[in-house]
């Protein structure tokens, strides 16, 4: 379960201050898939950067589990990420260097599991996001949506609880739009992970048990959708 407690978060640059977050509470339970929703700037990403560990809260707190992860310290948070949550980045956040194979094994390695088995799921998984003729490719030689693909099939290699992922179809057709929805939905669906998913299409609804829209840094409203039913 993920529980959000007046969650603020205050951005200073010198003398400029952006509250982005001004105090959110939601509770998530296990096995929710949510949409976040709201127009630009209104703190979806600064939201979904502090569920993941990515960021802290300036003030308020977020319990994971029942546990106050913020304060663990960085390595335990580190730990934490690896082991419990994937993250689909708005810009990717790829390593150029890598092959679209590597980009999705790479942070897994560090879980001490064995390169040859890792590369075995990471084709399977790369498979399952329409890139199975792509995975020596490297960044440079993806279109912007096939790294979006990358992104997400890193996200989700290690079968997370918790998948958290910002606008993962930003890129992406309407059809392999649909298609990795339908792969969120059978991860939800199969293995009771719970998905946090920022969006902007109307469309993605049907697939959210429930939306947190958001707005000016707070919460607008929260509405059950039909998925929720
Ligand atoms: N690192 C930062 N430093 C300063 N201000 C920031 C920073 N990151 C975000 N902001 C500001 O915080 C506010 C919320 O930003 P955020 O990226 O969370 O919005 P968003 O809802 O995800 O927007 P979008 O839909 O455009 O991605 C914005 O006003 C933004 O300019």
């Amino acid at each position: 379960m993920i529980v959000a407690e007046e969650v603020t978060r205050v951005y200073r640059m010198g003398k400029v201050e952006v509250r982005a977050l001004k105090g959110v509470s939601f509770t998530i339970a296990d096995g929710e898939f949510v949409g976040i929703t709201g127009a630009s700037g209104s703190g979806k990403s600064t939201l979904l950067h502090i569920l993941g560990l990515l960021d802290r809260p300036t003030s308020g707190r977020v319990l994971i589990n029942g546990r106050n992860v913020q304060k663990l310290s960085d390595r335990q948070q580190t730990l934490f990420r690896l082991n419990r949550l994937g993250y689909v980045f708005q810009d990717y956040a790829l390593i150029p260097e890598l092959t679209a194979i590597e980009n999705v094994i790479v942070t897994s390695l560090a879980r001490g599991v064995s390169e040859k088995e890792y590369l075995k799921r990471g084709a399977e998984v790369l498979r399952e996001v329409g890139l199975g003729d792509r995975i020596n490719h490297r960044q440079s030689e993806l279109s912007g949506g096939e790294q979006q693909r990358v992104a997400i099939a890193r996200a989700i290699v290690n079968k997370p609880s918790i998948l958290l992922a910002d606008e993962p179809c930003a890129n992406l057709d309407s059809e392999t739009s649909k298609s990795i929805l339908d792969l969120f939905k059978q991860l939800n669906e199969d293995l009771n992970q719970t998905i946090v998913m920022v969006s902007h299409e109307k469309w993605h609804e049907r697939y959210f048990c429930r939306i947190i829209d958001l707005k000016d840094g707070l919460i607008n409203s929260m509405r059950e959708c039909d998925a929720g039913r």
